[in-house]
């Protein structure tokens, strides 16, 4: 069908320059890059390759020196910043190393915030915060504020707070790097699960353990993609809801 055609996540010629002159870098140097639904892509690379820059580009985080970049079959690196910020709520989902939560706030309360501010109403926001807690295995800790959960339990946490608007592709930076490896196997667990369901994942790496779990890996160096799998795994199937549910819900 043709709209299982276009891509979730497309870059094109992306570039980020840093500084100038001597102190010029070259963050991310022309990058192209297709994820297609259901589809997990690992970007791994040494420190300073340009990972975290990719991500947040991609992720409608930071802004382009050059190229494009599309989501969900939309260009979105010259939206203004009111419609990226309704996007990036609503469409895209965040796991982040250093988990990001609200410590004032309940694990709950935590998941739904994302809900609310996209306009959900309190009782569903509570109905999917309920679901996704017990989903990443954490019902009894709902009303726990983050400081008294483990780093793997926060992790989850935020996990669940990135699925609560049904993204159409979540971005994770690190998300196993500060974590044990009880909890990274955890974390590596639910990801498994994700792709089962047909969530459209990318994530940057340090870890081998992690990036083995991917469809494809896309290795970089100095900005520039410099080594492709290319995807291993027929892609699943995009869901229904969530992923038309976002597209549609952009610029209401
Ligand atoms: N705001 C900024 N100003 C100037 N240079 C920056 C900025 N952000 C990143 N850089 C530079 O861009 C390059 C890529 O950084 P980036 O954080 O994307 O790399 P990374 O591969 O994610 O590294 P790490 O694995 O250590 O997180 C590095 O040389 C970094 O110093």
């Amino acid at each position: 069908m043709a709209e299982s055609a276009a891509p979730i996540v497309r870059a094109i010629g992306l570039s980020k320059v840093y500084g100038e002159d001597e102190s010029l870098v070259r963050a991310v140097d022309e990058v192209d890059l297709e994820v297609p639904a259901g589809q997990t892509l690992a970007v791994v690379g040494a420190s300073g390759c340009g990972k975290s820059t990719l991500l947040h580009l991609l992720g409608g985080l930071d802004r382009p020196s050059d190229g494009e970049v599309w989501l969900g079959g939309r260009r979105i690196d010259h939206f203004g910043e009111r419609a990226l910020a309704r996007l990036r709520r609503k469409a895209i989902g965040f796991v982040f190393q250093a988990y990001h939560l609200i410590e004032e706030l309940t694990a709950a309360e935590n998941v739904q915030l994302p809900a609310l501010l996209a306009g959900v109403s309190p009782r569903t926001a509570r109905r999917r915060a309920v679901a996704l807690l017990d989903r990443v295995g954490l019902a009894d800790r709902a009303g726990r504020l983050p400081a008294e959960l483990s780093g793997g339990q926060r992790q989850r946490v935020a996990l669940a707070r990135a699925l609560v608007n049904e993204p159409l592709v979540v971005f994770a930076d690190e998300p196993t790097g500060n974590l044990d490896s009880a909890a990274t196997h955890e974390i590596l667990r639910l990801f498994a699960d994700l792709r089962t369901r047909g969530q459209t994942l990318v994530l940057v790496t340090h870890d081998e353990r992690v990036a083995a779990t991917a469809d494809r890996v896309v290795s970089m160096r100095d900005g520039m993609v410099t080594g492709d799998t290319g995807f291993t795994r027929s892609g699943g199937a995009a869901r229904g809801n969530g992923l038309y549910g976002s597209l549609l819900s952009w610029e209401g």
